[in-house]
């Protein structure tokens, strides 16, 4: 469950850390170390303030119910993403194209997170590539704009880009991440991004395959 670690300190190490433990040797996707990557990113989403509130009490909601699978009574059918898939759908615990008796699969549910991780990979790179005045703002809504915002109605977008507006800048942002200086930050995104690429690239092929990219 989302318990008192959601309070702590961020640090972009700490991440980084999840995501590498995220692939096994053949390059399945652990459910925990992923879910403990997005812990680790609500952190940070918490410490930039209560504006961001809604944004991270939804993550936290998902991050959840994934947790709950995983230590349910059939946890070890969700040790991977790609076990995951595989039992639901031959189980039929999967609503495919309306919402019906399963609404909060572990397909469609992991499914919101995939597509933010996206946006999140657009986002960082961004960042490591910036200027020192370029805007966070501007970064961050132009990653979501490519990515996020298409699955998005209008009032959340709107909400979102409130939000994104109140974001501090790029020299307070890279130093909430506490990792030391702005060039170690980079050098650490410069880590971090390919990482989370190959997690969303695997997941996005596993979901492609099955035709599972427009779960209700
Ligand atoms: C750094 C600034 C952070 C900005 C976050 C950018 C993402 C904006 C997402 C806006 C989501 C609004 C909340 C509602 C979402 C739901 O409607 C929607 C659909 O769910 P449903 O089908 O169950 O209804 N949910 C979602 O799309 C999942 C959103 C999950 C967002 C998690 C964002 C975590 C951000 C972590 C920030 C880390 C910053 C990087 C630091 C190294």
């Amino acid at each position: 469950m989302a318990g008192p670690q959601e309070d702590q300190k961020f640090c972009l190490q700490e991440v980084l850390d999840t995501f590498k433990l995220c692939l096994s040797e053949k390059k399945d996707v652990y459910l925990e170390h992923y879910v403990a990557g997005w812990r680790g990113l609500v952190k940070f989403l918490n410490s930039l303030g209560s504006v961001f509130g809604f944004i991270s009490k939804d993550a936290v909601n998902k991050i959840n119910i994934l947790v709950t699978y995983l230590h349910g009574e059939n946890g070890s059918q969700y040790v991977t993403v790609q076990s995951m898939v595989k039992y639901e759908l031959d189980n039929e615990l999967v609503d495919l194209t309306k919402r019906g008796s399963h609404p909060e699969s572990g397909c469609r549910t992991l499914l919101r997170l995939h597509r933010a991780l996206r946006w999140l990979e657009l986002f960082l790179e961004r960042l490591r590539t910036s200027s020192e005045d370029s805007k966070t703002s501007v970064m961050c809504s132009e990653a979501y704009n490519e990515s996020l915002s298409q699955h998005h109605p209008w009032v959340v977008r709107k909400a979102a880009g409130m939000a994104f507006c109140v974001l501090p800048g790029r020299p307070a942002f890279l130093e909430v991440m506490n990792v030391g200086p702005p060039e170690q930050v980079v050098a650490m995104l410069g880590e971090a991004v390919p990482l989370i690429s190959e997690v969303y690239q695997i997941t996005e092929e596993l979901y492609a395959q099955q035709n599972l990219l427009d779960l209700p």
